[in-house]
C-alpha cells in the first residue's frame, strides 16, 4: 500500500469530519429548523447554528471547537497491516491538529498536561475488525466532551424521577430512553441525537450505544420492536420542551438509534450515548492497492446548503419580535447588570477573558493574573493558532457547559468583582443566588457555534496561564457584536430552571405503560 496516500486519506478524513456536517445530519437539522416559530429564541439559535454550519464549510474550520476524541472504526481486509493503518491515523491526527482542524484535546489525567498533538495514552481510539471485503471502511466520529458528560446508564429495575418504575421489560427500556433526554437538558447542546444500547455489561452497552450513532440518520431499524420504539421516542421526546440549547422549542431530539445485545441474567443495563447537533461522523472507503478514497459514506441525497438565507435571518428574527438588545462594553457597572433580565439579547463589544475548568480551581485559592473588575468572563476552550510573525489567531471559539463551573463561579465572581459570565446550558442555584447578591449575569451563547464566535473575535489581546494548555489558558480577546441570551439574571430568575421544572412535568405524562 502507498503509505503516503492512506496518510492523506486518513488526514482528508479527519479534516471533513470537522469541518463539513454530513448530509443526513444537515437534513435533520433543517427539518427542525421549519418546525419552530418565527421569532423564537429556538428559532434564533437554530439561525446561528445553521449559519455556522455553512461557515465551518466555507472556511474548511472546526464545526465546534471541542473535536472530541477521535474515534475510529476500521475494517480491513484479512491480509491488510493493521499497524500502517495505526501510524497513518497517528501521523494524520497530528498534522491536523497543527492545521488547526482538530483543538489539542488530549490531557495527561494525572499531571494536566496536553499533549499538544492529540496524542496519548488511550487517544486516539482506534478499533479494528476484520472482515471478508476487499476494501478498507474507515469511519471516525468527533464527538465533544459536553455531550458525552450527559452519556447516561441506567440499571434496571430503578426508579425515575417523573416516570416511576422502570422494569426489566420494553416499557422500562422506552422509560429510561425519555429519561435520558431530560436529564440532559440543553447542556448537550440539543437539539441531539441518541445511541443506545439495550443490554450487555457496563462497558459493551456503551459501546453498543456509541456503534448505533454510526447508522445513518434516516435508516430503519430492521428489528420491528425497536422500530417502533425508536419512532415512540422521536415523537414524544420532543414533547418535553426542553429544545435548542434548553431555551424552550418545539425539537429537543432529532434522532433516536438503538440496538440490543444479550445480558447475563443479573445485569439489565440501558445505556444511552448522547451526541450534540454538532454530530460529525463520517466515512470512507479505501483501496487497499493505492491507499486512496475511493467513496465516501453518509454522503448520499441531497447537500442542504444554509448559505446565503441565515446571515439574514439571524438578523431578522430578532428584529421582527419585542426581543430586548442591549449592548454591553466591559467594565460594566452594577447598575447596568441589574437592568439586564431573563430573555435579553446582549451584543458585546471590547474584551472578555476566557477561563474554564483549570482556571475556575485556581483562582479559587489563588490571585487573578489580571484586574477583573467589572470584566466578562467566556467559558470557553478556543482553537488558537500562531502564525509566524508570533501573533495568535482564534480558529473556533464556541462556549463550553457551564455547570461544571457550579462549585466556585459564585465566589469567584464575588471576589475579583466579575459582572458577566459567558457560556453555555445554565448554571445552578449557587451561582443564581451570587448572581443576585452581587450583581452579575448568566449569558447563554449557542453551543457549538465555534466559527459563528470565532468571526466576533476581532484580536488576541495576551493569554496568561499556557502551561494550562491552549483549550484551558485565558485568553484576552477583543470581540465585535458577540449576541448572547441573558438566561440567568440578577433578581433569582433563571430560564434553565424553568424548563428544567417545567420538562419534568411534561415527562411525568409518559408514566404509564405503552409497550407490553
Ligand atoms: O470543551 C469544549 O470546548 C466544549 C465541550 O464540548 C462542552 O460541550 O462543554
Ligand atoms: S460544545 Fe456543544 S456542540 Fe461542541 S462538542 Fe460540546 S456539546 Fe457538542
Amino acid at each position: 500500500m502507498n503509505l503516503e496516500k492512506l496518510q492523506e486519506s486518513m488526514y482528508q478524513l479527519i479534516v471533513e469530519t470537522s469541518t463539513n456536517l454530513p448530509k443526513d445530519v444537515r437534513r435533520a437539522i433543517k427539518k427542525a429548523k421549519a418546525q419552530e416559530n418565527v421569532g423564537t429564541r429556538a428559532a434564533m439559535s437554530l439561525a446561528t447554528i445553521t449559519e455556522n454550519i455553512q461557515m465551518a464549510d466555507e472556511n474548511v474550520s472546526p464545526i465546534c471547537q471541542d473535536t472530541g476524541l477521535p474515534t475510529f472504526k476500521v475494517k480491513t481486509p484479512v491480509d491488510v497491516n493493521q499497524l500502517e493503518i495505526n501510524a497513518a491515523i497517528m501521523h494524520a491526527i497530528k498534522q491536523a491538529t497543527k492545521d488547526g482542524k482538530l483543538r489539542p484535546n488530549s490531557v495527561d489525567s494525572l499531571t494536566g498536561e496536553n499533549s499538544g498533538d492529540n496524542l496519548g495514552y488511550g487517544v486516539p481510539v482506534i478499533k479494528f475488525e476484520q472482515w471478508e471485503q476487499d476494501y478498507i471502511d474507515a469511519r471516525l466520529i468527533l464527538k465533544g466532551g459536553g455531550c458525552e458528560n450527559k452519556n447516561i446508564q441506567y440499571s434496571l429495575p430503578c426508579e425515575l424521577e417523573g416516570l416511576g418504575r422502570a422494569g426489566r421489560d420494553l416499557d422500562g427500556i422506552r422509560k429510561c430512553i425519555l429519561h435520558s433526554v431530560y436529564q440532559a437538558q440543553g447542556q448537550g447542546c440539543s437539539a441531539g441525537f441518541i445511541g443506545v444500547g439495550i443490554g450487555g455489561d457496563r462497558s459493551s452497552g456503551y459501546d453498543l450505544a456509541k456503534a448505533q450513532l454510526f447508522r445513518e440518520v434516516e435508516d430503519v431499524n430492521p428489528i420491528e420492536d425497536l422500530h417502533k420504539l425508536e419512532e415512540y421516542i422521536l415523537e414524544n421526546a420532543n414533547k418535553l420542551g426542553i429544545g435548542t440549547m434548553g431555551f424552550g422549542g418545539e425539537t429537543t431530539l432529532l434522532g433516536c438509534k438503538i440496538g440490543v445485545m444479550h445480558r447475563i441474567p443479573a445485569s439489565f443495563f440501558v445505556s444511552v450515548a448522547y451526541n450534540c447537533w454538532a454530530y460529525r461522523r463520517l466515512g470512507v472507503r479505501i483501496s487497499p492497492d493505492t491507499g486512496e478514497v475511493t467513496q465516501w459514506l453518509y454522503q448520499d441525497g441531497e447537500k442542504i446548503s444554509f448559505a446565503a438565507e441565515a446571515e439574514q435571518e439571524v438578523a431578522a428574527s430578532s428584529e421582527e419580535t419585542a426581543i430586548r438588545e442591549v449592548v454591553l462594553q466591559a467594565p460594566i457597572t452594577e447598575e447596568q447588570i441589574r437592568e439586564l433580565k431573563v430573555g435579553d439579547v446582549v451584543h458585546i463589544n471590547g474584551m472578555m477573558y476566557t477561563g474554564r475548568d483549570a482556571i475556575h480551581k485556581y483562582l479559587s485559592d489563588h490571585d487573578a493574573p489580571i484586574d477583573l473588575n467589572g470584566q466578562i468572563i467566556y467559558h470557553c476552550g478556543p482553537v488558537v493558532l500562531k502564525d509566524e510573525a508570533g501573533n495568535w489567531h482564534v480558529k473556533a471559539a464556541g462556549p463550553t457547559t457551564s455547570i461544571r463551573e457550579e462549585p466556585y463561579q459564585g465566589d469567584i465572581m464575588k471576589r475579583f468583582g466579575i459582572r458577566a459570565v459567558i457560556g453555555k446550558g445554565g448554571m445552578g442555584p449557587k451561582t443564581l443566588q451570587a448572581l443576585s447578591e452581587h450583581g452579575g449575569v448568566y449569558l447563554n451563547a449557542i453551543g457549538g457555534a465555534a466559527q459563528y464566535y470565532a468571526d466576533c473575535i476581532k484580536s488576541v489581546e495576551g493569554v496568561d496561564f499556557m502551561q494550562f494548555g491552549i483549550p484551558e489558558a485565558m485568553w484576552h480577546l477583543k470581540v465585535e457584536g458577540f449576541t448572547a441570551v441573558v438566561t440567568m439574571d440578577s433578581h433569582g430568575n433563571s430560564l434553565h430552571q424553568d424548563v428544567a421544572m417545567s420538562s419534568l412535568e411534561k415527562l411525568s405524562q409518559f408514566k404509564d405503560r405503552v409497550f407490553n
